[in-house]
């Protein structure tokens, strides 16, 4: 620990320097990484194609390969093998992506997330075990600690990472960047740097994390909210964690249409739900359950002021895009003030609710909720929601892969 701030804990820091091929000397160089994100909600393969044109400097991203497959692994807690074979069939994508005289020196690394960080720890590392054993029998290159779960500052650190690099702030010598909201379906992350001293002074200690990268210093705020991804909060909200498996148990909540009835899967379990048939619905009401589960959780920084940027992406994006708010194949910048708005629409014209998903109401609620009861967002901030940057997906992947290629120095 340096100046009151906390390491990072790359545990994941990948093995020896990987075996290098002869080539000319001052050649641009192409290497691969595949990276494994094993989420809550899906397990997706990114296999990224880069170009080291100097040795020292940031490799230049040339394309990405993306697949993804669903449900999430801790779907399959208690039938690993599927878990095995979801990996085993995503690896097609890396061995039609990666010419094969490269295959033994592509490093291949699998990190999980929010899902199996909620599994008990037996289960989960069965689950890692079965990845593993896929790994080694794969002609890529397995660095040690190559499956993992992924720790939350990780996450955020890395997400942070890919957006600054594919919107080109890594590449100027600058502390101009951006920040990054995440919105899983277990966990929600917040990374950014900060301007004013107060946020950092007034940070729980473990919020403030300090790295070198590319001849730079950043001490990044940053923090992952297990159980508040939005999923797992409307489980909370309805009551219904820890009554997983429980095959009967039916809850209610102001934020479905009165007469609705029917369920949700998330994590291999179903939750039947149904509306509030003698009670109050609405925005209003939608909003007080959500909430509670906020209320004390959410720490709020002390300057999230109108001018910072932010890019909000995975259910932020969903959601808007859901909610007519963006195009979804262009994404678009979004007031904060505009999701209430249309949350207030969803949850409260009749025409509204039986027109759309009827969970669209909770969820762009919960957005709301999180974003100014929770962070403490202004209404006039805008949000940039964004699903890909340049043909890339925003996801801590990317980040990975870089971290991996350069080893940036963690303190
Ligand atoms: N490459 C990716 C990864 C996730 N996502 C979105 O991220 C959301 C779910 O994130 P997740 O399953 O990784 O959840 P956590 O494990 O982070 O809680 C979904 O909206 C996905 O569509 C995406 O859009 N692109």
């Amino acid at each position: 620990q340096r100046n009151g701030l906390n390491a990072v804990d790359f545990s994941e820091r990948f093995g020896n320097a990987l075996p290098s091929l002869s080539r000319p000397a001052n050649a641009s160089r192409i290497f691969y990484s595949i990276i494994f994100d094993a989420g809550s909600t899906g397990t997706r393969i990114h296999v990224y194609t880069f170009i080291q044109k100097e040795p020292d400097g940031l490799p230049v991203l040339d394309n990405e390969m993306f697949h993804s497959m669903k449900p999430g692994l801790s779907a399959f807690a208690d039938i690993p093998e599927i878990a095995g074979h979801t990996v085993r069939q995503l690896l097609r994508v890396a061995k039609k992506t990666v010419p094969p005289v490269e295959w033994k020196r592509t490093p291949v690394l699998f990190r999980a997330t929010a899902g199996l960080r909620l599994l008990p720890p037996a289960k989960a590392h069965t689950l890692l075990e079965e990845v593993q054993d896929v790994f080694d029998e794969s002609p890529f290159y397995v660095p040690a600690d190559s499956v993992s779960i992924m720790n939350g500052t990780n996450e955020g650190i890395l997400a942070w990472v890919t957006v600054n690099f594919l919107t080109g702030r890594l590449h100027r010598n600058t502390q101009k960047t951006v920040g990054i909201l995440d919105l899983g379906g277990g966990s929600t992350q917040i990374t950014f740097l900060p301007k004013s001293r107060k946020t950092v002074e007034s940070a729980p200690a473990d919020y403030m994390v300090r790295f070198d990268m590319f001849s730079s210093t950043y001490e990044l705020y940053t923090h992952s909210y297990l159980g508040n991804g939005i999923k797992a909060a409307r489980l909370s909200a309805l009551g219904a964690l820890g009554s997983e498996g429980t095959k009967h148990t039916h809850q209610h909540t102001s934020c479905l249409p009165k007469k609705y009835t029917g369920e949700f899967s998330f994590g291999g379990f179903s939750y039947h739900v149904s509306g509030v048939t003698d009670g109050v619905t609405g925005f209003k009401a939608c909003s007080q359950e959500l909430l509670k589960v906020l209320k004390g959780i959410i720490k709020q920084p002390h300057e999230l002021k109108d001018s910072s940027t932010f890019y909000a992406f995975s259910y932020y994006f969903d959601h808007a895009a859901e909610a007519g708010l963006i195009d979804e194949s262009r994404g678009g910048a979004v007031k904060i003030r505009d999701f209430k708005k249309r949350a207030k629409e969803v949850c409260n014209r009749p025409s509204e609710r039986t027109r759309l998903n009827p969970f669209l109401c909770m969820d762009l609620t919960y957005i709301v909720c999180l974003l100014k009861d929770g962070f403490g967002f202004k209404e006039s901030t805008v949000l940039q929601l964004t699903k890909k940057v340049r043909n890339v997906e925003t996801s801590w992947a990317l980040g990975a892969a870089i971290y991996h290629s350069q080893k940036f120095r963690i303190h």
